[in-house]
């Protein structure tokens, strides 16, 4: 089986034409400001990016180990599939919980690092700036490996925290944005409606670009898959619009037991229903590919 060819026939079915193609300088300066990268003259309302919720699960639904440790679970396809949906987002987000306990590079490697016009932007939610200066993150901006400026998303006064943060060198160098974003109500938390509003800061929005890939941790997937925007006016009332346009699930034949780490799910009424797009098995592993929609339904469990 040709996986290569295989995975990208099945991305390009599977998102919008225009997403499929890989980003380049100019659709993504387009898409930022609110212009169209077809030949249409006229201007559109910017709207929030395209935004994929991806993460990958044993069968009894851990995404980590004991204690959080870290684990492989996608076998080396649906790993190719992770690193091609890389590849395809202008943009990817993780929590800072993620940042400290694994330590992720979130660049695109298929296998070998690919050039920095196909890597995404990394985007970390951290709203106290504890992004520790020897994350990969920082160490990939400073060498040229990642997309730079890395954006890391505060809810706090910006001068006094960056000042006392791990991330001030980083950031007089250009290779960190500290961008403020509103919390959630009586919460430290990222708004995630605010986040992924084309209005709240043009650095966020040209970083966020068309597509936005969240790869986790645990409390960022559940609220992310929670996380609902503003209707347009055109929208029936009753129903909520998801922020998160697509779930892709890797389940990975293997037992992790209850030590392990599952996504905090929250109560039936504030999660959406999934709405099936594609089932695909890739090597050993199922691959599920789903919409989230809010309909009156999503109760009824
Ligand atoms: N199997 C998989 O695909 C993946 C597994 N993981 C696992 O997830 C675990 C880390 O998860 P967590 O500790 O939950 O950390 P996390 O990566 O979800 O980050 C949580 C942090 O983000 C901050 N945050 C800011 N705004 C937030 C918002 N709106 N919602 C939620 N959090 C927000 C919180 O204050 C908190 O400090 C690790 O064990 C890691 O291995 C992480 C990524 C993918
Ligand atoms: N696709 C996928 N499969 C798994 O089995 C995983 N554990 C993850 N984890 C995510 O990948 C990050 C590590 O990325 P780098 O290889 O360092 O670039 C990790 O932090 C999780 O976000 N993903």
């Amino acid at each position: 089986m040709d996986w290569d060819a295989h995975l990208d026939h099945l991305l390009a079915q599977v998102y919008p034409r225009e997403l499929a193609t890989p980003p380049t300088a100019s659709n993504v300066a387009a898409a930022a400001s609110g212009h169209s990268h077809s030949h249409s003259t006229t201007t559109r309302p910017p709207t929030k990016p395209f935004v994929t919720l991806t993460w990958a699960q044993s069968i009894d639904g851990k995404i980590s180990g004991h204690n959080g440790h870290q684990v492989v679970l996608s076998g080396k396809q649906s790993m190719l599939l992770s690193h091609k949906l890389r590849r395809l987002h202008d943009s990817i987000l993780v929590g800072v919980g993620t940042v400290v306990n694994d330590n992720p590079s979130l660049t695109a490697r298929l296998p070998d690092l690919l050039p920095l016009e196909s890597q995404p932007t990394p985007i970390v939610l951290d709203p106290t700036l504890r992004t520790p200066a020897s994350a990969k993150l920082l160490e990939n901006a400073r060498t040229g490996r990642g997309k730079v400026p890395i954006i890391c998303i505060t809810s706090h006064d910006q001068d006094a925290a960056v000042e006392r943060s791990a991330l001030a060198e980083a950031n007089e160098r250009g290779e960190v944005e500290i961008v403020q974003v509103p919390a959630e109500a009586g919460s430290t938390r990222i708004s995630l409606p605010d986040l992924l509003d084309p209005s709240m800061d043009p650095r966020l929005s040209r970083a966020l670009g068309r597509s936005l890939m969240v790869e986790g941790g645990a409390s960022v997937l559940s609220s992310f898959l929670s996380a609902t925007v503003p209707a347009p006016s055109a929208t029936p009332t009753d129903e909520r619009v998801p922020l998160v346009d697509l779930v892709i699930v890797t389940v990975a034949p293997t037992l992790i037991g209850r030590e392990g780490v599952a996504i905090p799910w929250l109560a039936a009424d504030s999660i959406p229903r999934l709405e099936p797009i594609r089932t695909e098995v890739v090597g050993n592993d199922t691959v599920f590919f789903c919409r989230p929609v809010w309909h009156s339904t999503a109760l009824s469990v």
